[in-house]
């Protein structure tokens, strides 16, 4: 079986210690690979490399140009190895082959967009108010870089953070999920066959409580831009604080889905399907909380319980599975917890709420899509991310109401409203408190829009413009043209 290695300086390294873990296929527990275990003393030579390489200037100096042509030749090899990419995608977390290859058409894509970006701003020539001056605003990058990922979209979220930190110029350490690393260590493969120098990109693999505490404490590092669970993310904040190091955070969500009763019925129903059951609802942005207008409440209902029963459950790799398993026991059992709690809280179990009973799901960590009526706001599970194929349905009556509602969570990652009226629309993305609102669709995000979420689903954006600028620091440059002395220390 083939060994995933740490890539630290350059160099394909087992970790210090020896240690390996070995890597499950969530449809059937069999081991599908087995990766280095790094510690803090590896995430330790890694930050030193990048360090180093940042100091020496080997890709902050390097023209723009040539960093744009590497990181077009990355998304081209992206391309290339396509299938492979996601195949092995879909062995690791047990997502369908048609996510990982939709996934991995972005991937390239962020690539190129980042790539296209890092030739383009040479910086901004500023009015001065005194007289024989020159002023300038240049972005120069931020320095050495921990990026931090998670399970539920591997490659695409390193994606993200990889891209953007290459194309303005930064060394980097990258520390995937330590249950999904391979599709991680399969890039950076590509990212060295590109001919980005050594020790500017470094692979560690390894638990968050070591490599990713290590990366988040260390004042070697100048940002850490960390996506994951809540929890994670407030231990990542307050250990970057030691040095007051750039912190970007891209964190949980509980996301309303908002049907007016003048929205298309066909296409809301479907869409509120995808919104939640996507991914096994394994999806930072799932839309969790379904607020169904009282007038078309009962029949909306009807009709998603219809649909749910038929979900087809399965290996990924079967064209005909809509669904994959959930990634781990741990977090099957986290997810049977909340259906506990919803029952226990009063909420009507409507479908769903246990394991699959058929025979060729037993060996996978399998959840039934379950729904909830008669949900209210207070409730844990209308409140806390679930992160599986569980939602909860509330109903509302006036426009006020549901941006209440809708608003009433600790959570702003992205949400959705379905009418046909236009204006109803636009008054309600207005007053949705989150980065991303969807009108008359649900999900798509792309490289060129930014991807945040406002209040704790997270701080800073990826994506976009503003994903390119999280990476950089920004200077002012002033030049007096006819300096002479002051006289008022004479
Ligand atoms: N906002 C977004 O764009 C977005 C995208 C994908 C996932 N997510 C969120 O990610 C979560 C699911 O992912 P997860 O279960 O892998 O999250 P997690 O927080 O458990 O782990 C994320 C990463 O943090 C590392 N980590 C764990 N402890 C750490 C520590 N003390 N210091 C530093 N790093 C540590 C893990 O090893 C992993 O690499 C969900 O909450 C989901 O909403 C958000
Ligand atoms: C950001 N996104 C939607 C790709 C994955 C969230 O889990």
């Amino acid at each position: 079986m083939k060994m995933r290695s740490m890539y630290i300086n350059g160099k394909w390294v087992p970790a210090e210690s020896g240690e390996t873990r070995t890597i499950l296929d969530p449809f059937n527990q069999e081991t599908i690979a087995l990766a280095a275990e790094g510690n803090e003393v590896d995430a330790q030579a890694a930050i030193h490399a990048a360090r180093e390489a940042f100091d020496q200037g080997d890709w902050s100096c390097t023209p723009a140009p040539e960093r744009e042509k590497r990181i077009l030749k990355i998304a081209e090899l992206i391309e290339r190895d396509q299938q492979e990419l996601a195949e092995l995608e879909t062995l690791d977390t047990g997502k369908t082959l048609t996510e990982s290859l939709a996934d991995m058409a972005d991937i390239a894509e962020v690539f190129r967009y980042y790539g296209g970006l890092a030739d383009k701003d040479g910086g901004e020539v500023i009015e001065s108010p005194i007289p024989e001056s020159r002023s300038k605003v240049v972005r120069e990058p931020v320095g050495v870089c921990g990026q931090i990922t998670p399970w539920n979209y591997p490659l695409l979220q390193a994606a993200w953070k990889l891209a953007p930190a290459l194309a303005a110029g930064n060394t980097l350490i990258i520390k995937p999920s330590e249950i999904t690393p391979l599709t991680t260590v399969k890039v950076t493969e590509l990212i060295e066959e590109a001919g980005i120098p050594a020790g500017v990109v470094n692979l560690v693999l390894g638990s968050g409580a070591s490599t990713g505490q290590k990366l988040a404490e260390s004042s070697q590092v100048d940002l850490i831009s960390f996506t994951g669970g809540i929890e994670t993310g407030r231990k990542v904040m307050t250990a970057a604080t030691a040095n007051f190091k750039k912190i970007a955070l891209e964190l949980g969500g509980k996301n309303p889905n908002i049907v007016f009763e003048d929205a298309d019925f066909e296409t809301a129903l479907d869409q509120a399907m995808n919104a939640v059951f996507f991914h096994a609802g394994q999806v930072c942005s799932a839309g969790a909380r379904l607020l169904v207008q009282d007038s078309l409440h009962d029949d909306f209902v009807k009709a998603l319980i219809e649909r749910t029963k038929r979900i087809k459950l399965g290996n990924g790799f079967n064209e005909s599975t809509q669904s994959g398993p959930l990634i781990s026991e741990r977090h099957r059992e986290k997810v049977e917890n909340y259906v506990r709690i919803g029952i226990e809280e009063g909420a009507n179990l409507r479908i769903g709420g246990k394991r699959p009973e058929a025979e060729e799901l037993q060996a996978g960590f399998f959840f039934e899509p379950t729904i909830f009526t008669e949900c209210t706001s207070g409730m844990r599970i209308v409140q806390e991310e679930t992160f599986g194929p569980l939602l909860t349905i509330e109903r509302f009556s006036t426009e006020d109401e549901a941006v209440q509602l809708a608003n009433d969570t600790i959570y702003g990652l992205a949400g959705a409203v379905w009418t046909k009226d236009s204006r109803k629309a636009e008054r309600m993305a207005s007053q949705l408190r989150m980065g991303t609102v969807w009108i008359n669709d649900f999900h798509p995000y792309f490289a060129q829009a930014p991807w945040g979420g406002y209040k704790s689903s997270g701080i800073g954006r990826e994506l976009g413009k503003q994903g390119l600028e999280e990476y950089t620091e920004v200077k002012h440059v002033f030049e007096n043209t006819a300096p002479a002395p002051l006289h008022w220390f004479k």
